[in-house]
C-alpha cells in the first residue's frame, strides 16, 4: 500500500528497506482535526482517502498456520524465546500475562463510549496544536497525501481533563479506566523490556520508563481494498504493547524472507494474548539486532475494529544507545544515542527516515568508540 507524495528536496527520505511508502513533509495534513466527513456512515471511499494500490505491492501470507512466535511468561526460557522472536520477527504474541480480562472489558467499554459519540462531541476534546494528547487522526497522518479509515485518541499525562471536555457531567468511568490500564501497561512493559534484555544477556534501562496510550478506531469500511487503517510505519519508542479486541482482524506485519518475496503476515487475534511490537529504540539499544518491525492496519466491511497500544520508551532526558555488549569491537556501535523525546522530535520532521539520520558511519562509528576510550581512560585516571 503506497502513499501520494509529495517528495521535499530538504529531506533525505529512507523507507522501510522495501521502499513500500513514501512520505511528505509534516504540516500537509492537520493531525489536530477530525476527519471532514463521518467514517462510519459513507458509502464510497471519497478521494481524500484513497490508496491506489501500488504496482509493487507485497503479497499478504494466506498460511492458515500460527506463524508468529507465542511467549508465555513465567517460563524458564521466556527471555530468550522473547530475544529469539524480535530477532526474527520483531514481534511476538505475549500470553500468560497475569492481566484480568476486567481490565480489557474496562478500556474497551470506555473507548466505545468515545469513538461512537457524535463528531461534534468527539472534537471537543481534539488535539490542539503542538499537543500529542486528545482526539484526531491517527498522529502519523501528517506524513501522508491521503488520510486513513481510522481515528484515534492519544493519552498523554493526565485523562481527567479531557474526559471532562467529552463528558462535562460523567468523566469517572472514562479515567478509572484508562488509568487503570495504563498502569497496568506500564508494569508489564517494565517487564517485557527487562525480559528482553535478560534475553539478550544484558540488564537494560527499565528503571526509568514512560508510556503513551493510543486507542484506535477503525470504522466499518464499504470498498476496503481502496483504503488503509493505518499506512507501513515502525513505532518510536522501546516497545508497544498492543491489545487487538477480540476477533478484530487486520494488522499485517511485514516479513523478508531468505526463501521467497518480502510479504505481508497477518497477525491473528490470539484470544488472551497481546501484541509486543519492538520500535525504533530498541533497534537501536540492541545495535540493530532485534527488528523494528514494519506493521500497517488494513480495514473491513463488517465490523469496527478497536486497538489500544501502549507505546514505552525511555523515561525523560534518559539516552538510548547502542549496549557496548552488543557493539561489535572493529565495527563500532551502528547509531549515537537519543532520548526518545530527541527522537520523536526528528521522527516528526523525517517520519521513517528518522533512524537513518541516527545511523553513525564506520568513521563517526571510530570517533566515537576514540572518545569512549578517552572517556574510559579519564575515569581511570581520576579513581
Ligand atoms: O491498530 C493496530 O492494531 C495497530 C496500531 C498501531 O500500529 C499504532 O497505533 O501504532
Ligand atoms: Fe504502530
Amino acid at each position: 500500500m503506497v502513499v501520494l507524495l509529495h517528495p521535499s528536496p530538504s529531506l533525505s527520505l529512507a523507507g522501510p528497506s522495501d521502499g513500500s511508502w513514501t512520505i511528505m513533509p509534516p504540516t500537509s495534513v492537520d493531525v489536530s482535526a477530525s476527519h471532514h466527513f463521518d467514517l462510519a456512515s459513507a458509502h464510497e471511499i471519497p478521494d481524500s482517502h484513497y490508496w491506489a494500490p501500488p504496482a509493487d505491492e507485497h503479497p499478504v501470507s494466506t498460511e492458515t498456520i500460527h506463524t508468529l512466535p507465542v511467549i508465555l511468561l513465567g517460563l524458564p526460557d521466556s527471555a530468550l524465546q522473547a530475544a529469539r522472536a524480535l530477532e526474527s520477527w520483531g514481534v511476538f504474541l505475549l500470553a500468560n500475562h497475569g492481566l484480568p480480562d476486567a481490565v480489557f472489558h474496562g478500556l474497551e467499554a470506555q473507548a466505545r463510549r468515545l469513538f461512537t459519540l457524535p463528531a461534534n462531541q468527539k472534537m471537543r476534546a481534539a488535539r490542539s496544536p503542538g499537543s500529542i494528547s486528545g482526539y484526531g487522526r491517527v498522529p502519523i497522518s501528517s506524513f501522508f497525501s491521503k488520510l486513513m479509515w481510522s481515528e484515534g485518541f492519544t493519552v498523554s499525562g493526565p485523562t481527567l481533563p479531557h474526559a471532562l471536555e467529552l463528558w462535562p457531567n460523567d468523566p469517572e468511568p472514562f479515567v478509572a479506566a484508562v488509568e487503570e490500564y495504563s498502569s497496568e501497561m506500564r508494569r508489564l512493559a517494565r517487564h517485557v523490556v527487562g525480559l528482553v534484555m535478560h534475553g539478550l544477556g544484558i540488564v537494560g534501562p527499565t528503571e526509568e520508563m514512560e508510556g503513551v496510550l493510543q486507542l484506535n478506531w477503525y470504522p466499518p469500511c464499504p470498498e476496503p481494498a481502496q483504503t488503509i487503517g493505518m499506512a507501513d510505519h515502525t513505532d518510536s519508542g522501546l516497545v508497544t504493547i498492543l491489545h487487538q479486541t477480540s476477533g478484530s482482524r487486520g494488522l499485517q506485519l511485514l516479513q523478508a524472507r531468505d526463501d521467497g518475496p518480502t510479504r505481508w503476515v497477518p497477525v491473528q487475534p490470539m484470544k488472551g494474548a497481546l501484541v509486543v511490537i519492538a520500535g525504533d529504540l530498541l533497534h537501536v539499544l540492541s545495535n540493530g539486532r532485534l527488528k523494528n518491525a514494519v506493521h500497517r492496519v488494513m480495514v473491513n466491511r463488517e465490523a469496527a475494529r478497536l486497538s489500544a497500544a501502549y507505546f514505552c520508551g525511555p523515561g525523560v532526558g534518559v539516552t538510548v544507545g547502542p549496549d557496548p555488549r552488543l557493539v561489535d569491537r572493529e565495527l563500532g556501535p551502528r547509531f549515537r544515542a537519543v532520548t526518545w523525546a530527541e527522537y520523536r522530535r526528528i521522527r516528526g520532521e523525517l517520519f521513517q527516515g528518522a533512524i537513518d539520520s541516527i545511523r553513525l558511519s564506520a568513521a563517526d562509528a571510530d570517533a566515537d568508540a576514540d572518545a569512549d576510550a578517552d572517556a574510559d581512560g579519564g575515569r581511570q585516571e581520576n579513581k
